[in-house]
């Protein structure tokens, strides 16, 4: 019905570049299935621009029930070199999912990314994920689950919450506003304060037909918590002198509790300067628009002895976190720098998916890398 491919497509290995295919009939004519380690890896050596890791559990989930093992750092863990997922086994196991385990990653890596400056922009204020619209609607569960990773605090589409058994978040729209016709907001907020269930915030849109701080003041006088503005780039003009007048406004009307959330082109740059005078933030398409990952999985050992094509480095190496937020590639083989946490962790045994996946913890440590590695200094809009 739609442009969608379906998920037996890629449980399947159908979801994949036509090449693969041909590798295997081209291994099966020669008899071949040799046993393989691969990894999968952005840059060889670390940078200094760190990344950060989402999109593994469905990388997990595809690799259940094959005969192969895997290792990969947890999601929410910042990389910047060296493998992040390694896997082992007969060759034709996994050949045709490559396509699938690279696309898996790299555009919620990229998305998870941009969420994590958004986020250290404001550790402190409310970020929720409103990028659903701007990508195609099969994925919105993985934007608004790679908000989350980076440690958004909610988001706004219902079909990616019954994926994460989350309950979505959100105001309403100038739709809602237009429907009652200009000079009739109270008729639009009221109808919402009646109708809509008693645990949702009573979060009124103040910028559809009037001035901001008049529709905000009037939202509060019947009620509401908090107001959003969103006001249009062409009308925006100093858009924290609007909010700072706004909060003056209100809380000259005696509605000091009423909280201002803002949206619309949200960026960390925007979140920086507005931070001290807002209580909350949607974030869209700063967060869709992250570059994918440029990852790629490259085999490193053939039946037990190190190989790789021109350029990449052969032999399995493990990663490791020092400290001093070190980031250090090394054969597996080799000792461990001192002091060096290793990265890869346990995905998947005998086809078992052995790794836990719990969003919540990612985030933490999202957090916790963050700081180690001295993300926020490093970061630009
Ligand atoms: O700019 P982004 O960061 O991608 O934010 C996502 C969207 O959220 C806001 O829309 P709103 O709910 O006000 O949309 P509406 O005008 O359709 O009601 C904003 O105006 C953006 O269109």
């Amino acid at each position: 019905m739609f442009d969608i491919v379906p998920e037996s497509a890629i449980d399947e290995g159908r979801a994949t570049d036509a090449y693969f295919l041909r590798t295997e009939e081209a291994l099966a004519h020669a008899g071949k299935n040799p046993r393989v380690v691969v990894e999968v890896t952005a840059d060889q050596f670390p940078t200094g621009e760190f990344e950060l890791l989402a999109g593994v559990a469905d990388v997990a989930r595809l690799l259940e029930g094959r005969n192969v093992d895997a290792d990969a750092i947890p999601e929410g863990t910042l990389f910047d070199g060296g493998p992040v997922m390694r896997i082992e086994g007969p060759y034709l196991e996994f050949a045709r999912l490559e396509t699938s385990i690279l696309g898996f990653l790299s555009h919620p890596s990229g998305m998870a990314t941009a969420a994590l400056r958004a986020r250290l922009a404001a550790p402190e204020t409310s970020l929720l994920s409103f990028g659903a619209r701007h990508v195609h609607p099969s994925i919105a569960g993985t934007v608004d689950r790679s908000a989350l990773v980076a440690g958004f605090d909610g988001f706004s589409h219902v079909a990616a919450g019954d994926l994460m058994g989350r309950a979505a978040s959100g105001t309403m729209p100038h739709a809602l506003m237009i429907c009652f016709g200009p000079g009739n907001q109270e008729d639009a907020w009221r109808a919402f304060d009646e109708a809509v269930d008693a645990d949702v915030p009573r979060i009124a849109l103040c910028d559809t037909y009037d001035d901001e701080v008049n529709e905000a003041i009037r939202a509060a006088e019947l009620g509401f918590d908090s107001v959003r503005l969103d006001t249009t780039g062409s009308r925006r003009g100093d858009f924290r002198h609007i909010i700072r007048e706004t909060r003056w406004k209100l809380d000259m009307a005696g509605h000091e509790d009423v909280d201002i959330f803002v949206s619309g082109g949200i960026t960390p740059a925007a979140i920086d300067e507005l931070a001290d005078v807002v209580d909350g933030f949607g974030v869209g398409s700063y967060i869709t628009n992250g570059d994918p990952i440029d990852f790629a999985l490259d085999i490193v050992e053939l039946e037990g002895e190190p190989t790789a094509k021109r350029g990449k480095l052969s032999g399995v190496k493990s990663v490791y976190r020092t400290p001093d937020g070190g980031h250090h590639v090394e054969l597996a083989d080799a000792e461990a720098p001192a002091e060096g946490t290793p990265l890869l962790e346990p995905l998947v045994r005998d086809g078992e998916v052995v790794a836990e996946f719990d969003i919540d913890a990612a985030a933490e440590r999202a957090m916790a890398e963050a700081e180690l590695v001295g993300f926020g200094e490093s970061m630009s809009e």
